[in-house]
């Protein structure tokens, strides 16, 4: 039966696991065909001109974003579902406390009646990508099978994909096999809807196969396998088996004006600020920003005992509200060029885009992310909080060329920060590696509409990490004290912890932020080459009055007081907080950790 579905027997590969894959793929899920993605740009022609005539697309106006799409997806699939994702090691041990988890044979029994005949009246979409580099020495290789023509595109920009890829897989190399589909299959003469999805999703990863199933969803970190479910979920924890770390965190390349080259790396929770300061037009003269990546990193230990960061993405899927020239000039540069996709943002009547954050005044009239007729009285927001630009990080005028380089780029400074209406200070630095490992593992953050659920509630989320560990958290924070032990202590990141989002009593933001954020990296790269002020807190080391370079910026000495303040009995209440976190977390989490928080309480008794 399944030798009668168009394009099984015709592979453009040898590969045998991956056509074991396919087979058994087509064989439960019954597509209509089977399409393997060779990633040219006719296959990109073909498949958007699919997407507009399926009514999914509805192409922008040429002269404004050349080559680019606007979509709406159904109003109840707009971001990650993270109490539909589940780790499924064989022992929920190795999912530990902060992760979803099902029996693996239970949950595939599951998901085996999810997908059968799930893709009937569809087209299965074959697609072999590359995470990071082609010409790694281990090129990092994984399939998605997928029944969703968007999917197929984004992933055109994501990811190094389709046969440049494929040439990659030889027998003895293996690949992490991604199962996908929205979940929504046809029947004869059945209309088709312009985003299918289901209602119930599942989100699926399986650690110890190294594999992921995911139904339901068409949204990027749901959909986009590559990203999230494969970088993040399965990388950590092929990263702690072979001592490396996959980390949720921007990559970037500074350069002072007296031409001294720093790279960093940051970690900040979904929506809090990665892809802004992965593109930063520095406020202050003579500084300059590269972009080596602005969402996820891979670092390993160079033979200098370095840690070297990798990004395994190839382009943007940022955070659409909020960007504008002001913020983030270097994205609207990048999305200007064209060849994007835009999900959830409002359309204007010239077929422009739009949204919140963008220009001083809304256009009179916009098509809303709901499809709806939106003025400025509305009282709906034209686009979603969690709409998105797709863009390729080729068009990024900051794009460093180290970006392709499959040895990395070696890490002076690693800061973690979160969004905090309090307590937190702008930054704080610390000690050595373990009060640093202490700072991530107890980084909080207000939860933003990047997940479904209440926005606004402060969390713990260790590294950015939470929602993306995909192993037991107490045994993730272990493997980050190893890995400073793996290294050379002398050669290791100094580490950092920053929070653009104080506020005042009024609500109002304390410190600036975007292009003015390079006055709190300078202080902090400053700090390593011992040539700028701190002062001891309990908490960590904070800019000594004067320290920061405020030349030029309105900003009053009260609110930068404010900004930088470490209040004992605000950090009496944090300190509850972490001591149910650390509880939570039980005996994987290790004992040096807990000395920091032994030690912690001490110094602001
Ligand atoms: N006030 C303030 N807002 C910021 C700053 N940096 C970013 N933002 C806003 O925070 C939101 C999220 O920023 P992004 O840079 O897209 O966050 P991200 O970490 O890349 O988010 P994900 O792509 O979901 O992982 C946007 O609306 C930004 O405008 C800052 O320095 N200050
Ligand atoms: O994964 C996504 O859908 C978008 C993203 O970057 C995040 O949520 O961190
Ligand atoms: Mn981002």
């Amino acid at each position: 039966m399944t030798a009668t579905i168009p394009g099984l027997d015709s592979a453009p590969t040898t590969h045998a696991k991956l056509l074991t894959f396919v087979r058994e793929s087509a064989e439960l899920t019954q597509p209509d065909r089977i399409e393997w993605v060779d990633g040219s740009p006719q296959e990109w022609t073909r498949i958007t001109d699919l997407l507009v005539a399926n009514g999914t697309f509805r192409r922008l106006n040429e002269q404004k974003k050349p080559n680019s799409f606007w979509c709406a997806s159904d109003p109840a699939d707009v971001a990650r579902v993270e109490d539909r994702t589940f780790i499924c090691s064989a022992d929920p041990k190795d999912a530990g406390p902060t992760n979803n988890w099902m029996d693996p044979a239970d949950m595939k029994a599951i998901l085996t009646e999810r997908f059968r005949g799930s893709m009937t009246g569809r087209t299965m979409y074959v697609l072999p990508y590359c995470m990071g580099p082609l010409d790694a020495d281990e090129p990092m290789l994984g399939v998605e099978i997928t029944d969703s023509p968007y999917v197929v595109a984004s992933m055109h920009i994501m990811s190094r994909c389709g046969t440049r890829a494929l040439e990659l897989f030889t027998d003895e190399r293996t690949f992490v096999p991604g199962l996908h589909s929205v979940g929504a299959p046809l029947q004869p003469g059945e209309q088709d809807v312009p985003w299918p999805c289901n209602e119930t999703k599942y989100i699926v990863q399986f650690p110890e196969e190294r594999a992921i199933w995911s139904y339901g969803s068409g949204y990027g970190g749901n959909a986009l396998l590559g990203k999230k479910c494969h970088s993040l979920r399965i990388a950590s924890v092929q990263a702690r088996d072979d001592g490396w770390m996959a980390e949720h965190m921007l990559i970037a390349k500074l350069i002072s004006p007296e031409n001294k080259k720093y790279y960093i790396a940051a970690a900040f929770p979904s929506s809090c600020g990665k892809t802004n300061l992965a593109m930063l037009e520095p406020a202050l003269p003579g500084w300059r920003l590269e972009t080596v990546g602005d969402d996820i990193a891979w670092i390993r230990i160079g033979p200098d005992g370095r840690f070297y960061a990798v990004n395994p993405e190839n382009g943007f899927f940022g955070v659409a509200p909020g960007t504008d020239y002001h913020t983030n000039p270097n994205a609207m540069r990048t999305i200007d060029k064209g060849n994007s996709i835009f999900t959830n943002v409002a359309l204007t009547d010239d077929g422009d885009i739009w949204w919140e954050g963008m220009g001083a005044e809304p256009p009179a009239h916009l098509t809303s992310w709901k499809q709806q007729d939106w003025t400025p009285e509305s009282e709906e927001k034209a686009a979603h909080p969690n709409s998105r630009y797709c863009t390729p990080i080729e068009q990024c005028p900051t794009r460093a060329a180290e970006y392709d380089d499959p040895q990395g780029v070696p890490l002076d400074a690693i800061f973690f920060g979160g969004r905090r209406k309090d307590t937190i200070p702008l930054i704080t630095e610390a000690r050595d590696w373990q009060h640093g490992v202490f700072m991530g593992a107890t980084l909080s953050s207000e939860t933003t509409a990047a997940a479904t659920g209440q926005v606004g509630v402060v969390r713990r989320d260790p590294m950015a990490m939470l929602p993306f560990i995909g192993y037991n958290a107490g045994d993730y924070l272990a493997h980050w004290i190893e890995m400073g032990k793996g290294a050379d202590a002398g050669k290791l990141p100094k580490i950092f912890y920053v929070n653009w989002f104080r506020r005042d009593e009024d609500g109002k933001f304390l410190w600036p932020g975007f292009g003015e954020n390079i006055r709190v990296l300078k202080w902090a790269l400053e700090r390593m080459d011992g040539t700028a002020a701190a002062v001891d807190t309990p908490i960590g080391r904070v800019p000594a009055p004067g320290a920061l370079d405020i030349d030029g910026l309105d900003v009053t000495a009260d609110d930068l007081a404010k900004a930088l303040a470490v209040h004992p009995q605000e950090w009496r209440g944090e300190i509850a907080q972490i001591e149910e976190w650390f509880d939570k977390l039980g005996d994987r989490l290790p004992s040096s950790l807990h000395d920091e928080l032994e030690a912690l309480k001490q110094r602001l008794a």
